[in-house]
């Protein structure tokens, strides 16, 4: 095992060297020992790229626009200035966002029109990207079933402007039976042990990390992506997405889809431009379905968070069993 200035759990570390390809461990290592570059991106439901950038600019901030995106730009990794006091911030015309999370959105391309399920939504950065990307036209429900983060996701789509969603305040869980294939598009980023925000400078960060935690979470997100994938119509698209490395939360939890669903089919699509590699198809002993190595990791650096996305499509005119929907499905947005 390499030598590590880290205070992050031997066993989490260890694990991490049996996922990540050996060429790239120093670097996801190495990611945990500093801090994330800040990166903001505009909201175009608020004002165009170019004035937000422009004014900013004016403001003292150092943009560095990201390549390969149309509207998030980077601060100097040591930059103290916090974007959160600036009226752009406050009026809602930029986000503070990890471009992973960006790469989600663009990866599931919602488009104007659509009806969006978002499983876990709260705070909502997703979600106002969805809708950024939607152009405020279609639907968006948007589930969370914690109090106060359902609370900050209203908030946070008010001040950005979007009003093409509608919040629900229940458990993801209780989702695909009541409104089974309504949406075109669903996006699970599932509540997970996120091992990618672990900060070595932050014991807090990690204190509660265990392989029984991870066995807690992986239930739920099985769970989570039934219901999920029971709401997506035939022919939709769904991703989902974590920013977990552990393969228990990731690959096994879409293998658990497969099994259980044969008109589940993963979409393969590209990220060019980001570190990454293929999803695992093989974890302690277990072979997992081959097409998952078409389900994409992205691997940390000083820009990007550590990620797993899957793209699913429901094959059209299997005969998913949905059952019809439930009385109270009548509450759900329709188009
Ligand atoms: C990774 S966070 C989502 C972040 C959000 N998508 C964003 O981009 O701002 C996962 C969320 O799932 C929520 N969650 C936890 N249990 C859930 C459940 N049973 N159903 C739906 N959401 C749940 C958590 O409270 C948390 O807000």
């Amino acid at each position: 095992m390499e030598t590590l200035s880290t205070t992050l759990p031997v066993r989490f570390v260890e694990r991490l060297q049996a996922i990540v390809p050996p060429a790239r461990l120093a670097e996801t290592l190495a990611s945990f020992d500093r801090p994330k570059i800040p990166v903001l991106r505009v909201n175009t439901l608020r004002s165009s790229v170019m004035e937000t950038f422009t004014e900013l600019q004016s403001q003292g901030f150092p943009l560095d626009p990201l390549p390969k995106s149309e509207y998030a730009a980077s601060l100097p990794p040591e930059w103290k200035r916090p974007l959160t006091e600036t009226a752009a911030f406050a009026e809602g015309r930029i986000y503070l966002q990890n471009p992973s999370s960006m790469l989600a959105v663009e990866v599931l391309a919602p488009r104007p029109g659509e009806e969006v399920l978002d499983l876990c939504a709260a705070p909502g950065g997703k979600t106002s990207l969805l809708a950024m990307k939607m152009g405020n036209r279609g639907r968006i429900a948007a589930v969370e079933p914690v109090k106060d983060r359902f609370y900050r996701l209203k908030a946070n789509l008010t001040r950005l402007g979007v009003t093409v969603a509608r919040g629900y305040r229940m458990d993801g869980r209780a989702v695909g039976h009541k409104v089974p294939e309504r949406f075109d598009r669903v996006l699970v980023d599932a509540p997970c042990s996120s091992e990618s925000r672990f900060r070595s400078e932050d014991p807090q960060s990690h204190a509660h990390w265990h392989e029984r935690k991870i066995a807690e979470c992986s239930r739920k997100q099985k769970r989570l992506l039934l219901s999920a994938f029971q709401a997506l119509k035939p022919g939709g698209r769904l991703l989902y997405c974590t920013c977990a490395f552990a393969p228990e939360e990731n690959e096994m939890v879409v293998d658990a889809l497969l099994l259980r669903h044969p008109e589940a089919e993963i979409v393969p699509f590209q990220l060019p431009g980001v570190a990454q590699q293929p999803g695992l198809t093989r974890w302690q002993g277990k072979t997992l379905a081959a097409s998952l190595k078409e389900a994409l990791r992205i691997l940390p650096d000083r820009i990007y968070d550590g990620f797993f996305l899957c793209l699913v499509t429901k094959g059209r005119g299997v005969g998913a069993k949905a059952g019809p929907a439930r009385k109270d499905a009548a509450a759900w947005p329709r188009s």
